[in-house]
């Protein structure tokens, strides 16, 4: 009789310079969108665990914001410096990392990335996510010698994480670089967020994908409420959300000719809380102008108000 491969499970660091695809990769293994994707840099700002689990094990995710070049500090020095506290941070208690790059391009960020990973002294393996976007597959294999050499990779995997191609031989490769146990969550948990923390992220995906540049990062989104009610047609959850902006201009911006942007943002929002609730949403979002709110909570602080 045969006795079952040992169940593994562990943490990895998923690590990588601003849009080369962490969230759509987390996304595809855990095999639901618990992390949100633009095509807009620093989308991602909190750190989330995505948590995929197979047959021989669970692997929990941990999706970190890119590390990138900060605007003040250009010299090498100060980013490195930077990135390796980045790195540090999504690093602490992994028991593996990712790399993702992207096809065909490996700058100096990458390398930097690369080098915080190495000092954290974690088994790192390289993914080189969006092959399918590389259109001459010879040109690959060159890219690939050049990026191996003089590094060390526990393992390297071309992938696509858009087409979820390449994918089954990296959970394997990440499977046996983690301890062997028991699952940490249950098989049907697939983020350690709150469905109201996700919920508030799904709506600012939107905000991002629809406004693009016109919308300032300084943006948040809170959800004021969230309550579950039963109905002739089965659960349905009742949301309500605000998106807070700085000032009234960019209030007319986000709600549009007549409301219509905030419909269309609101309607998107809904079916993708839908999609990974898998229940009804009643959506209903308000946008509040937020100037001077700091200050006057500062002010309101001085006064002993908060007590
Ligand atoms: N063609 C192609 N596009 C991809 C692939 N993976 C990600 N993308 C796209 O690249 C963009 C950035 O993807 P994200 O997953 O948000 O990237 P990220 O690294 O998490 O970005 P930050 O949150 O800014 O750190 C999105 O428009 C994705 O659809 C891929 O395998 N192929």
């Amino acid at each position: 009789m045969n006795t079952p491969a040992a169940s593994r499970s562990g943490a990895v660091a998923v690590v990588g310079r601003p849009n080369v695809g962490k969230s759509t990769l987390v996304n595809a293994l855990v095999g639901a969108k618990v992390s949100i994707v633009s095509n807009r840099p620093q989308t991602t700002r909190h750190r989330l665990l995505g948590i995929a689990t197979f047959p021989a094990g669970q692997l929990q995710l941990v999706d970190t914001p890119g590390i990138h070049r900060g605007e003040r500090s250009q010299s090498a020095t100060a980013m490195h410096r930077m990135m390796n506290r980045a790195a540090r941070g999504a690093l602490e208690g992994v028991d593996a990392a990712v790399l993702v790059v992207e096809a065909g391009r490996w700058d100096e960020e990458d390398t930097l990335a690369y080098e915080a990973l190495r000092e954290a002294k974690v088994p790192v393996v390289l993914v080189v996510n969006q092959v399918d976007r590389i259109r001459e597959k010879a040109t690959l294999l060159p890219y690939l010698q050049q990026v191996v050499e003089g590094r060390e990779f526990a393992g390297v995997h071309p992938v696509s994480a858009l087409k979820r191609t390449g994918l089954d031989a990296l959970v394997a490769e990440l499977l046996a670089l983690v301890p062997e146990g028991e699952p940490a969550y249950a098989e049907d948990e697939i983020t350690d967020k709150s469905q109201r923390f996700l919920a508030a992220e799904l709506l600012r995906e939107q905000l991002m994908r629809q406004l693009g540049a016109e919308l300032p990062y300084s943006t948040t989104v809170e959800i004021e409420s969230f309550s579950e009610e039963a109905t002739k047609s089965g659960p349905m959850m009742r949301i309500g959300a605000v998106v807070w902006v700085e000032r009234d201009g960019q209030k007319a911006i986000v709600i549009g000719k007549g409301g219509a942007r905030l419909r269309e943002i609101g309607t998107k929002a809904r079916m993708s809380m839908e999609r990974l609730f898998g229940s009804k949403v009643f959506l209903e979002t308000f946008v509040r102008v937020r100037a001077g709110w700091s200050d006057d909570e500062a002010a309101l602080r001085s006064f002993g108000y908060d007590q």
